[in-house]
């Protein structure tokens, strides 16, 4: 029997979620979005098997829904919901980055019957908009469920199992705990990366040619401040708590620094930076804590063509790749092509394939 799975917000995420849940057997995902270019293009690149576009008579048939939508837009929607004729054992998910509010909203349908578990993939990036959306996006990546404590564990197996379509790791974690992690290790990452761009531009209306050097690390350290504004609001205003106590560990954390710079002493500062590499070497991103890629490192000689020529190889032999880029100390000279995998396997076909062609020098990281 054909099972009905509603998609809400068909942006990076919803839409990256829709195109994995079509690989689930006897699954129909059907998809809406407020926006009516996202259901054209949702319709036109097959991101969903139908647009709905009466949104309440497709919940009425739906057997799953998720949100896929900024995380004040998925509140709304739950109170909307709750005026719906849903089926019995419909059971209703998102996707959004905060989860306190959203399972606070959660209890309100529960008095109803509902069944409401909430979601966080752990994948993403700066990018925004249906055109993004991967149907791998979730491989590797951790999947946080925040079922209530007493939630049917029948209804989380039913979720999990669809999940598993993502190919992403799942994981319980009470909501209250999600948000404080989270606040850490992402939503206050954020409040940095744009503090740092906002000092650039001071900074460059001083010294015109600033942001003209600011190279990789500079890059890699902001690259998230180019995310959609919009989708920050709502995680900040949802977990303001959260943030103004890391803002206030970190403004302790800047007197520190402050001190250690005053002091002038050698020593402490060289511990300083000691001490985060060894943090920092030791977090497990390349076993799929958090954003899991497998990179190529490739020496490449500076020859016009020699990028494409690369790819050519792959793409003749079917290699999907998920991220290309050069990297150098200098960003406008050519150095090294980093090319992404989504597993080890491809990566291993990769390195066959380009070691058949060239006699470029290969690295993994
Ligand atoms: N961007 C990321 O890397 C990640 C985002 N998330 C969460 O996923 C959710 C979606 O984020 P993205 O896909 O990145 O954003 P996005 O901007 O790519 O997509 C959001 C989509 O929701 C639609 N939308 C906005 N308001 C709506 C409403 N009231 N009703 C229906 N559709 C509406 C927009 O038109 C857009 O297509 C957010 O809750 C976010 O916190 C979770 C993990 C990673
Ligand atoms: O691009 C990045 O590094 C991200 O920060 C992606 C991301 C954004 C929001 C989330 O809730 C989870 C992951």
């Amino acid at each position: 029997m054909t099972r009905n799975v509603l998609v809400i917000g068909l942006g990076l995420i919803g839409g990256s979620l829709a195109l994995a849940l079509q690989k689930s057997p006897e699954t129909k995902v059907i998809g809406y979005d407020i926006s009516e270019k996202t259901r054209e293009l949702a319709e036109a690149l097959n991101v969903v098997h139908e647009v709905a576009e009466d949104v309440e008579e497709a919940a009425k048939k739906a057997d799953f829904i998720f949100f896929g939508t900024p995380v004040n837009a998925t509140l709304e929607w739950m109170d909307q919901l709750k005026q719906w004729q849903l089926k019995k054992n419909v059971i209703i998910s998102d996707t959004g980055s905060t989860k306190g509010l959203i399972m606070k909203k959660a209890e309100e349908l529960r008095e109803q019957r509902i069944t409401f578990i909430g979601g966080h993939p752990m994948a993403g990036s700066h990018k925004s908009g249906i055109a993004a959306a991967k149907p791998y996006l979730f491989e590797n990546a951790y999947y946080i469920l925040t079922p209530f404590d007493d939630e049917d564990g029948n209804n989380i197996i039913a979720l999990q199992q669809l999940l598993k379509f993502t190919l992403a790791k799942i994981v319980k974690i009470k909501a209250e705990e999600h948000d404080h992690m989270t606040a850490v290790v992402s939503h206050f990452p954020h409040i940095v990366a744009a503090s740092l761009v906002h000092q650039l531009h001071e900074e460059n209306k001083k010294f015109p040619m600033t942001s003209m050097l600011a190279a990789g690390g500079f890059r890699d350290i902001t690259r998230i401040a180019s995310s959609n504004p919009m989708i920050w609001r709502d995680i900040t205003l949802q977990n303001r708590n959260e943030l103004v106590g890391q803002l206030d560990a970190w403004i302790d954390e800047m007197h520190r620094v402050k001190k250690i710079l005053l002091e002038n002493d050698d020593k402490t500062i060289e511990a300083y930076f000691q001490k985060a590499k060894e943090v920092r070497d030791a977090l497990p991103i390349s076993t799929g804590a958090f954003y899991t890629t497998y990179d190529l490192y490739v020496d490449i000689p500076d020859y016009p063509g020699v990028i494409s020529e690369i790819t050519g190889y792959l793409a003749e032999e079917k290699i999907s790749i998920t991220n290309i880029r050069v990297v150098e100390t200098r960003e406008d000279v050519f150095g090294i092509l980093v090319i992404s995998f989504q597993n080890e396997k491809d990566r291993e076909k990769a390195m066959k394939c380009i070691r058949s062609h060239t006699n470029f020098e290969m690295h993994v990281s």
